[in-house]
């Protein structure tokens, strides 16, 4: 595209009092071709110009957006305490720091103390979000008595026990530990691989001593907006303090409470805050409360030692993938339910299955009896479980290949 600073000439019609009539018709008919010439230039440069304009504006337009993208990411979160003549009054979640700052007009009307709001670096508040109780009730599970008991649970009779020693006793029976003077275990910290019951021990627990059971997955702690990790750890002890005996159990607590150097989020500031509000948590709790705390991870290696102290996750639980006798137990309780064939053994198809997690085992059942509908019989054989146990060791191949291939 050209851009030439000057625009083309005015053409001048020069006429001669000497020239003759036709010099003089050529000479006009000349200058009116000059002019056409002169008009299509300038029509050509105007084109030009206009499909200029149209890029340079969505220039404009693509920065226009970047800006509000920067403007809106990264928000800190508060909560307005007043609103004043002056301005809002907000106090800043994560550090309570309390700060006088702006709203625009539109969204100052729409203001009431209690909302949480974002504000961005300079702390004018940039918008209303969601009422609190929503990402509370988002992020946390919360069942007043989950249906779970330690009969559903196979091959980790140990681990049930040490659980009902460290939770169930001391919120049954505080004043035993009163009179012994003895601290029970704060937190009781539950490790080992995936599907291997965990859950479920927590749940059963909870159960079992008529304790509101609140989940909260250590992935949710990691949100988006600053202080949002820190205030729902808050929330999460204060909820269960409202709604005790309680039991608080925080499953993936790696993602929140991993070892600098092994995070991923190593550098993340947030997370780090975030596990030092559930670090003070548990510190400022009182141990012969009516709440006690439970936590799982799969990846124990990578915890943060601060995390293990004393007065914090003191109790470590290692819940081991299921022995063969385990693996017979799951199964039969898997399978209790089900109409099976009789001289179906069950620890013989256990047997085989080396490496399997409760989880695994949970879901052999269901296909083995998905076998069976197929076939349009009612009683579940042996070779149905053979079957599914094909099926699954298949499945999980593809799996390893689609990983393989992916790294
Ligand atoms: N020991 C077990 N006895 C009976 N069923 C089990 C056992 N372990 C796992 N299961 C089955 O697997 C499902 C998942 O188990 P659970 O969620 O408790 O595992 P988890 O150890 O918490 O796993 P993750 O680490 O992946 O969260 C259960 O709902 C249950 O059906």
């Amino acid at each position: 595209m050209s851009h030439s600073p000057s625009l083309p000439d005015r053409p001048r019609l020069e006429l001669d009092p000497e020239m003759s009539e036709t010099e003089r018709l050529e000479a006009i008919r000349q200058h009116y071709r000059r002019i056409l010439q002169v008009n299509d230039e300038l029509e050509d440069r105007l084109d030009d110009a206009q499909d200029r304009r149209g890029e340079l504006k969505s220039d404009v337009d693509g920065l226009k957006r970047e800006n509000e993208v920067l403007k809106t990411t990264s928000l800190y979160i508060a909560s307005v305490e007043e609103i004043t003549d002056d301005g809002v009054v907000i106090k800043q979640h994560g550090n309570n720091q309390e700060v006088l700052t702006q709203a625009s007009t539109t969204l100052e009307s729409d203001l009431r103390p209690g909302d949480r709001v974002a504000n961005n670096d300079s702390f004018a508040v940039q918008q209303v979000l969601d009422d609190e109780t929503d990402s509370r009730a988002q992020a946390m599970e919360v069942t007043e008595s989950p249906d779970v008991t330690y009969d559903d649970i196979g091959g980790i009779d140990d681990q049930i026990r040490e659980v009902r020693e460290a939770v169930e006793d001391p919120l049954e029976d505080p004043e035993q530990f009163e009179a012994v003077g003895v601290d029970p275990p704060s937190g009781v910290l539950l490790h080992g691989p995936p599907g291997t019951g965990k859950t479920m021990l927590a749940k059963a627990v909870a159960n079992e001593s008529d304790a509101t059971f609140i989940k909260m997955a250590g992935s949710e702690l990691v949100r988006k907006f600053i202080g949002e990790g820190a205030r729902l750890v808050r929330d999460l002890f204060e909820l269960a303090g409202e709604r005790e005996p309680a039991v608080i159990f925080i499953d993936e607590i790696d993602a929140v409470a991993a070892k600098r150097t092994d995070s991923k989020t190593s550098g993340d500031a947030e997370v780090q805050r975030t596990m030092m509000q559930l670090l003070s948590e548990m510190d400022g709790f009182d141990d012969r409360g009516e709440v006690r705390i439970m936590a799982a991870t799969n990846r124990f290696d990578m915890l943060d030692e601060a995390i293990l102290r004393p007065g914090r996750f003191d109790r470590l639980i290692e819940v081991p993938e299921p022995n063969a006798e385990g693996r017979a137990r799951i199964l039969e309780i898997h399978t209790q339910d089900m109409n099976v064939a009789e001289g179906t053994d069950v620890s013989e198809v256990a047997a085989d299955l080396e490496g399997y997690s409760g989880a695994d085992i949970a879901s052999l059942a269901t296909e083995a009896g998905m076998f069976a509908i197929r076939d349009g019989r009612t009683e579940v054989t042996q070779a149905d479980f053979e079957q599914a146990r094909e099926k699954l060791q298949d499945a999980e191949k593809t799996e390893e290949q689609v990983i393989n291939y992916q790294y």
